[in-house]
């Protein structure tokens, strides 16, 4: 008997969670047949345990706003990152958080993408709701970028490479089948990078399709400082664009190395974003590059990719390109060197401006040396 009732009090408290959890929402978007969530497993709590090892502190993989990330083994051997959400605030259980929770279990399984993380299941039962994902091994894009080392230099190629696949990513979620779907929190520490450091775009927490955006009343502004469209702080409507101009910013910190906002510096230098475009407005953008960009890059995709990157940035989103010419275009620059680009006004006086200013300035003399020294740089014979 007294097991019995055991049994039953554990089930009932299943129950109970399952329901806390959101599990009848997404009940609700199964039935209406949003996305395709029978790819999405539900995990059993004993399941979350035995591949935490209870949720061991070494386990940690690392913590965001929305909660806790480990890593964690399956009983079939497979390694995946289990997020624990954040759902207690004080003492409060917080509904806005089942809310984002649910959001990313429904937007992510109508998302197949390689350069997106790959959502393979949930647990509602448990005390606090878990996601399970693959296994994304080698850190975040903002860590490639900010802790460099000699070991693992971040090459031109890769910025190139890392930039399209982003890019990739992005255009194949504006334009997903059922409804276009915006990520809004676009930012270097929400790109994962796998076992060929290659990029998947993570954290769908605040994203939002534009079918489900009809049913929801939010117009609390999200994102990060730094990278967040100036024009949806404004105004709180968040468009296509938004993306885009974060995506911008993601290119600037390819380009440049530097935190989109540095405490260290006083205004103009402090938000990265102003600091590059006055930098492009008065020719000087070498001023502002990684190091490791103007030894290794060929200063013509350089250019070619910082005036793309002022476009994302314009103030005006009606005149931010879609990210569909963003990665045609950065295709383009990786397959032409630069050499072929579009006509967007003024664009090609202004690269003879830059690359004029570039020669002339003494303080860039020993990145030409070193540029005309390898053999191997394809542009050298333009400069
Ligand atoms: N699929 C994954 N594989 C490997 N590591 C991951 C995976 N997902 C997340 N992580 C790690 O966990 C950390 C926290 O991730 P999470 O997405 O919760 O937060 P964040 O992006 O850092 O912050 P915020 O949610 O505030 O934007 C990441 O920085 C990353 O190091």
């Amino acid at each position: 008997m007294y097991k019995v009732l055991k049994k039953k009090q554990k089930f009932t408290l299943k129950q109970k969670y399952f329901k806390r959890n959101g599990g009848l929402l997404l009940q609700q978007h199964l039935s209406s047949n949003e996305g395709n969530v029978d790819k999405i497993k539900l995990f059993t709590s004993k399941e979350m345990e035995k591949a935490t090892n209870y949720y061991n502190e070494n386990r940690i993989l690392g913590q965001g706003g929305q909660g806790t990330v480990y890593k964690g083994m399956l009983i079939d051997g497979s390694i995946v990152a289990i997020k624990k959400s954040k759902m207690v605030e004080g003492m409060k259980f917080d509904e806005k958080k089942v809310e984002q929770f649910i959001n990313e279990v429904i937007i992510l399984s109508q998302i197949n993408h390689r350069n997106v993380v790959k959502l393979l299941g949930c647990c509602l039962e448990a005390e606090i709701p878990l996601l399970v994902y693959e296994f994304i091994p080698n850190g975040t894009l903002y860590d490639l970028i900010h802790n460099q080392n000699e070991e693992l230099p971040l090459t031109w190629e890769m910025r190139i490479r890392i930039a399209i696949e982003i890019a990739n990513a992005l255009f194949y979620l504006h334009s997903a089948a059922s409804a276009p779907i915006y990520h809004r929190d676009i930012k270097s520490s929400n790109i994962l990078l796998d076992d060929k450091y290659r990029a998947k775009v993570s954290d769908f927490g605040t994203s939002r399709s534009v079918a489900l955006e009809q049913t929801h009343l939010t117009t609390r502004v999200q994102g990060t400082f730094g990278y967040m469209d100036p024009e949806y702080f404004r105004s709180s409507q968040f468009t296509e664009k938004s993306d885009v101009y974060s995506f911008g910013v993601v290119l600037i910190e390819l380009l440049t190395g530097q935190n989109p906002i540095s405490a260290e510096q006083s205004e103009p230098v402090r938000s990265l974003v102003s600091y590059f475009l006055h930098s492009m407005q008065e020719n000087s953008l070498f001023n502002i590059l990684d190091p490791m960009v103007v030894k290794v890059g060929p200063k013509q995709e350089i250019i070619v990719l910082a005036l793309l990157a002022k476009r994302c940035l314009n103030l005006n989103g009606k005149k931010r390109p879609t990210m569909k010419k963003v990665a045609m275009e950065l295709e383009l620059i990786k397959a032409s060197g630069g050499n072929v680009i579009e006509d967007h006004g003024d664009e090609e006086s202004e690269i003879d401006d830059i690359i004029h200013s570039w020669e002339t300035n003494p303080s860039c003399s020993m990145s030409r040396t070193i540029t005309t020294d390898s053999e191997t740089l394809p542009l050298n014979s333009t400069f």
